[in-house]
Formats: structure tokens, sequence, C-alpha cells
């Protein structure tokens, strides 16, 4: 892989969206230039590398940017996690909190994900309300989820604490900032 690369210079910062006081992390960007998605998708990759994973599964919507990409750099399949109400036939749902709301998600049943290591990616990591939604629609189908991956991390709104008993690997990390 060719080092440094300037993750940060791909990710857009927008104040007061979607709310008051919310400063936006837009990573749309790095979309946009494909040297950047390639570098993030090689970097995921290359972290996951030694790690025995069977499948990917990621977030509506912007962890499926991301997401499908990585599945298929490392080849296993890809299970979508969706806001409520998109997904036909029987769903599994779960309700979270978000730093700027609240909502509900849902993923249809996968049997086939019983025992397996599940890798649950999404763009960003705030409260780590949606990850942990995530991650418990996932146990309930019997999968195993000990790592969790986001492009960017906001540390400041503690989703260690939130997420401690999951591995977590961000590619960035950002501090509070005053706007
Ligand atoms: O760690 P958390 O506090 O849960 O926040 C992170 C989540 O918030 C954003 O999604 P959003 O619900 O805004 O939806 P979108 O992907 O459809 O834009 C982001 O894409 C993550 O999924
Ligand atoms: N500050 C933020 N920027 C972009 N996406 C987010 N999801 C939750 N918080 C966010």
């Amino acid at each position: 892989m060719n080092e440094p690369f300037d993750i940060d210079a791909y990710i857009g910062k927008v104040p007061n969206f979607p709310k008051e006081g919310i400063l936006f992390y837009d990573i749309s960007p790095i979309l946009q230039h494909p040297p950047a998605l390639a570098h993030v998708i090689q970097k995921i990759q290359h972290h996951y590398k030694d790690q025995p994973i069977d499948a990917i599964a990621g977030l509506e919507a912007r962890g499926f940017y991301f997401a499908p990409a990585l599945a298929i750099a490392m080849q296993k399949p890809f299970y979508p996690i969706r806001k409520a109400g998109k997904l036909p036939g029987k769903v599994d749902s779960q309700s979270y909190d978000l730093e700027y709301g609240s909502a509900s998600i849902e993923m249809q049943p996968a049997p086939q994900l019983a025992g397996k290591r599940v890798l649950l990616l999404d763009d960003l990591i705030a409260t780590g309300g949606t990850l942990q939604a995530a991650a418990t629609l996932l146990q309930r189908q019997g999968a195993t989820v000990e790592d969790l991956c986001g492009v960017i991390g906001l540390p400041f709104l503690n989703y260690q604490e939130s997420l401690a008993s999951f591995r977590i690997y961000t590619l960035i990390n950002y501090d509070k900032e005053n706007l």
C-alpha cells in the first residue's frame, strides 16, 4: 500500500447539518476520487487480512458506499442491514438512538450466519448506537460479531463505551470542534 494518504483531505466538514450544532463529516469526496476509495478499501482489507472473517455486513445508507466494495475485495458475502420498511418479507427489527435522532433498522433472516464471524462496517461511528443495534440483529441470527469498522470515528461521542465488548477499527478519528 502507498502510505501516507491523507484521507482527511477527502472528508467534507459541514457545520450545522442536519441540525444546528452538529458538524457533519461528509464522505462523498472519497467516493468521487477512485484512488481515495481504493485506499480506504485496501486499508480496511489489510487491517483484517489475518483475521478469520466469514461475511461482511453493512448499514444503509452510507455503510453501503463501502461494504460491498470491501466484500468484493475480501471475497466474502455481503449482508445488508436497512432502515425500517425497506426490506421485503419477514424481517427482524431493532431501534436505536442517534447523535441527531432515533431510528429502526432491519435485516432479513439469515440462518446461514449462525456460527459465522461477521465484520460489521459503516461510514462513521459516533455514539455507537447504530452499530450496537446492527450487531444485536446479527447476534440474533446466531452470528459472532467481534469486529466493527468505521471509516470515521468520533470518539468524543463515547462509542468506545457503548461498544466496549467489540474490537473497533477506524481509519481516521476527529475530536470535538467548536462551531
Ligand atoms: O454511531 P451512531 O451515533 O449510531 O451514528 C452513526 C450513524 O449515523 C449515520 O447514519 P444515519 O442514521 O444518519 O443514516 P444514513 O446512513 O442513511 O445517512 C452514519 O452513517 C452511521 O450509520
Ligand atoms: N457528525 C456526523 N457526521 C456525519 N454522519 C454522522 N452520523 C452521526 N453523526 C454524524
